[in-house]
């Protein structure tokens, strides 16, 4: 949890507060300027914007591997959840076995780290899968197993980069299904970095737009549809219409 020497958050509202951020990496690359944001609990926010804009600046800011060089920011809670393009699967672990992997770096006991798992693997939909090795898994049963992994931290923030980037469309839109099921169900709040529209509208409660570096804010869109979200909204003429408005602003961004 960090304590800037200003507050941003408001206690109980907020889990995650960026106040006129700006990161000056030491080369001298201006990444990020004038950032703005809070996410509640309860919120998934996408954040999607050109190449280079610093969009993975501000999801390392969010999780303290990076530092911030101008502004205010702050996070409301310790327990924070990663997921990346890369599972990063031990590959001569069992998917039970990596999925208790945080937890057990966390010094969670065995029976406790075992029911977490265990709870964890049934909810992404791999139940009957705890003994097989990361290379007998596709693309997509790989990303379930690291949603598991952090999901065992029981995560009251989750940071997303790109994490269906490197699959089929298909599955994609399945992994983005399950996800809002998470959602619905534990109720975090999401930061979601993506390079799609589409998927950044369907997934979020809002979706923000930068600008080309140094990345700042020029867009928010907040996305007014129920949670758990009807499939068929993709299929819906609010949809189309939100999607087109934050094209529309990425096209400016560029
Ligand atoms: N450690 C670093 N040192 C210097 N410059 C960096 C460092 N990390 C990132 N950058 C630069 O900062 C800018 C923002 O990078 P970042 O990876 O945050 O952008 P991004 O929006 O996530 O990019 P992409 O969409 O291509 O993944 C880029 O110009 C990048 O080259």
């Amino acid at each position: 949890m960090t304590t800037p020497s200003r507050p941003v958050l408001r206690p109980g509202a907020e889990i995650l507060g960026f106040s006129d951020v700006g990161v000056t990496y030491p080369n001298g690359t201006r990444a990020l300027e004038g950032v703005d944001l809070r996410v509640g609990a309860g919120e998934f926010v996408s954040v999607v914007g050109p190449s280079g804009c610093g969009k993975s600046t501000l999801l390392g800011l969010a999780s303290g591997l990076a530092q911030h060089t101008d502004g205010y920011m702050q996070t409301g809670t310790d327990r924070v959840g990663y997921v990346f393009q890369d599972a990063t699967l031990l590959p001569w672990r069992t998917v039970a076995q990596n999925v208790e992997m945080l937890a057990e770096l966390d010094g969670i006991g065995k029976a406790e780290r075992r029911r977490r798992a265990q709870e964890a693997i049934d909810l992404v939909g791999l139940s009957g899968f705890e003994q097989s090795l990361p290379r007998e898994l596709s693309g997509g049963m790989k990303m379930r197993v690291s949603l598991a992994r952090s999901l065992t931290l029981e995560p009251e923030l989750f940071l997303f980069d790109e994490p269906f980037g490197a699959l089929d469309e298909i599955t994609r839109q399945r992994l983005g299904d399950e996800l809002l099921g998470l959602f619905a169900a534990k109720r975090f709040a999401g930061l979601f970095i993506t390079h799609s529209v589409s998927e950044a509208v369907y997934l979020s409660t809002r979706v923000v737009v930068m600008s080309g570096r140094p990345g700042r804010i020029i867009h928010s869109v907040e996305v007014p549809f129920d949670v758990p979200r009807d499939p068929e909204v993709r299929y819906s003429a609010d949809y189309i219409n939100l999607v087109g408005e934050v094209s529309q602003a990425l096209e400016e961004a560029h």
